[in-house]
């Protein structure tokens, strides 16, 4: 399995930093003044030494969200390689911040909710074919089908959503992260049923919040072949 991305995201310790990127992770995800209390939330002063640690050959990614304002005045802020948009934001209010970070030269990366009112809500339709189709004309780098939403926020083990996974895939012109309860056990299944590229992993290598176990994603990354 070759040739599939790794962001492990919720990254809270230096240790865990550096266990990542000795492991050959190829994004680092640090949960950054994310609108709602998470145990994974960092303050900006909290990520900063923490995004320092990350090599150049590894990707950073703040998860955040809320205005366009705050989101890219965040960004502007600590300089990160990504950004995961990944609150409510609207479609017009996620092209203003990916055009915003494009011209920082930082790649952008929105949630597709799962939740049929939410996609009615951020995008004015539900149908997922044709959410994709206008994110995939702005300057977003890539999409995320996640199952973790900020209505579902404190669960652990939210399950993946198979098959609105791989309609997204199916349809995007863009690398398409999947997440939601990828562990050590299940991710090679996953990915085979779901045909993605891209993975995301956060609780499934944690021992509790914000703790990864060192054993749990060394077992992940080297299914993986990385
Ligand atoms: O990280 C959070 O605190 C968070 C809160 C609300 C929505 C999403 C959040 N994280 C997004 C991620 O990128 C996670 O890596 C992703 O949801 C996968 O989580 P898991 O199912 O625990 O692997």
């Amino acid at each position: 399995m070759n040739g599939i991305t790794v962001k492990i995201c919720g990254l809270r310790r230096p240790s865990d930093v550096q266990l990542c990127q000795q492991l050959g992770v190829d994004i680092l995800g640090f949960v950054t003044e994310y609108p709602l209390p998470v145990p994974w939330n960092l303050s900006r002063q909290e990520a900063l030494p923490l995004l320092q640690l990350v090599r150049p050959v590894c990707r950073s990614c703040l998860v955040t969200g809320g205005p366009p304002e705050k989101v890219i005045e965040l960004a502007s802020s600590l300089r990160p390689s990504m950004v995961q948009i990944h609150y409510k934001e609207t479609l017009e209010e996620t092209i203003k911040i990916s055009d915003a970070l494009h011209k920082l030269n930082i790649q952008a990366i929105k949630i597709v909710p799962t939740q049929a009112e939410e996609r009615m809500a951020q995008f004015g339709t539900v149908d997922i074919a044709a959410i994709v189709a206008k994110l995939c004309t702005t300057s977003l780098y890539g999409l995320l089908a996640d199952s973790r939403t900020p209505d579902n926020a404190l669960q652990i083990g939210v399950p993946l959503n198979q098959s609105f996974c791989t309609e997204i895939i199916k349809v995007s012109s863009k690398p398409v992260f999947i997440a939601g309860g990828i562990n050590p056990e299940n991710v090679r299944l996953l990915l085979e049923q779901t045909g993605a590229k891209y993975i995301d992993v956060m609780t499934g290598v944690e021992s509790s919040p914000g703790i990864k176990d060192a054993e749990a994603l060394s077992r992940l990354v080297s299914s993986l072949g990385h």
